[in-house]
């Protein structure tokens, strides 16, 4: 069973309830063009107090890891690497990589169609809508899906499947979707989400290593991945002190790597503060996701993060969301279990988490115990 924007595809999971997660009807377009000229913005975008950007965000200081040594064999450095991201995991749960292996042109070329599609006018990215329920598409912020606190974001998402050969999901979705105008954007971001499945393998390998399961065991869980690709744009905002681009959450996926451009926003919760952490061009910013965590047991934390922006330039990033196979269970492996560390999750497949996310909830930094108490609620 693959997971194709997860409208196509039979959940065996609990039955969906009317929830409050219900998508409203849109009565309001977030068309950035037309918003950027207006003096104040729409009060659905203006968050809480307590939920403001701070004026201040020290900067982080984020392990760096260099991953050359690794990819080339040396064991050395795999379990330097290994201890390094292990650390950063137990810490706060973001790291840096770099020597990555990741063609800087790819990286160019996957921000340059990025440009090209949020340039366009708003009812030409609209023909490829996100519908209600998918987790494919595109969203001028969530109008429609969501009432209050909306994102100052647009985004496009997609979905890349690692066993899917010879099909190439992601170019397809292009073709199928926007026509054969986009069949180089389909190209360029089928070329990307592959390299971003070859390094997320790679650092699953470093992750298992670092909790003494071994280099293969989340390398194997993952290498028919169904993954999510997303590119967040966050166009400039004349009152920037009262909305957030992302909102604080905890990705419910398993490893996100992010590619920010030049412009920097995101922001991760640490010691009780928001901290940035400022572009580096050659770097991915890497963090495990709820689903991880679940697979860890709980000993790696799924990490509080969003994104600010700004009154003076648009921000751009691409995030790759690391899922398993949408029929997969996701269950810690037997050395992460014993009386001194018992079972901190429920057993659940990610396409029943996806659909909880698409569907019920709106992930923030509570996800995972929401989704396990609704997964015990729907089994009575
Ligand atoms: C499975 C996913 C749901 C979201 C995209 C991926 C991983 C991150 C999730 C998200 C970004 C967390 C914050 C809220 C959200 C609604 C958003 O702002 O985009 C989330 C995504 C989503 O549900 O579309
Ligand atoms: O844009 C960013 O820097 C963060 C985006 C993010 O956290 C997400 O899309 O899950
Ligand atoms: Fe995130």
């Amino acid at each position: 069973m693959t997971v194709d924007c997860i409208a196509n595809v039979t959940s065996d999971g609990p039955p969906p309830r009317k929830d409050e997660n219900k998508e409203q009807q849109p009565s309001l377009v977030f068309d950035a063009s037309v918003l950027r000229y207006q003096s104040n913005i729409p009060k659905q975008f203006v968050w809480p107090d307590h939920e403001k950007p701070s004026a201040d965000a020290p900067e982080l200081q984020v392990p760096l890891i260099n991953l050359s040594g690794f990819l080339s064999g040396d064991p050395v450095a795999a379990w330097e690497a290994s201890r390094l991201v292990g650390e950063a995991c137990r810490k706060h749960g973001f790291f840096l990589v770099v020597n990555h292996g990741v063609k800087a042109r790819l990286i160019a070329d996957a921000h340059r169609y990025m440009d090209l599609f949020f340039d366009m006018p708003l009812h030409e990215k609209q023909r490829a809508q996100r519908k209600p329920g998918e987790s494919c598409g595109y969203a001028s912020s969530f109008t429609g899906r969501f009432s209050f606190k909306l994102p100052w974001k647009e985004t496009l998402s997609f979905s890349y499947s690692a066993h899917q050969q010879p099909h190439k999901t992601v170019e397809e979705y292009f073709l199928n979707v926007l026509g054969e105008g986009f069949r180089e954007f389909g190209r360029v971001y089928q070329e990307y989400c592959e390299a971003m499945s070859t390094l997320s393998l790679g650092i699953m390998e470093l992750l298992g290593m670092s909790l003494g399961v071994g280099p293969t065991h989340f390398r194997d869980f993952f290498e028919e991945n169904d993954s999510i690709m997303r590119l967040n744009y966050y166009p400039q905002c004349q009152k920037p002190e009262l909305t957030l681009g992302t909102g604080p959450h905890c990705d419910p996926t398993s490893l996100t790597i992010l590619h920010q451009d030049h412009v920097g926003g995101l922001q991760v919760f640490v010691d009780n503060k928001w901290h940035s952490i400022s572009p580096n061009p050659e770097a991915f910013v890497v963090n495990v996701g709820d689903t991880f965590m679940a697979l860890s047991n709980g000993q790696y934390k799924s990490c509080l993060h969003r994104a600010v922006v700004n009154s003076k330039t648009p921000r751009k990033s691409l995030a790759f969301f690391l899922c398993p196979r949408a029929d997969m269970v996701v269950s810690p492996p037997r050395g992460l279990v014993d009386s001194e560390h018992p079972r901190m999750y429920p057993d659940f497949t990610w396409l029943t988490l996806l659909e909880f996310t698409q569907k019920h909830y709106r992930a923030d930094m509570m996800t995972l115990d929401a989704f396990s108490n609704w997964l015990q609620q729907e089994s009575k």
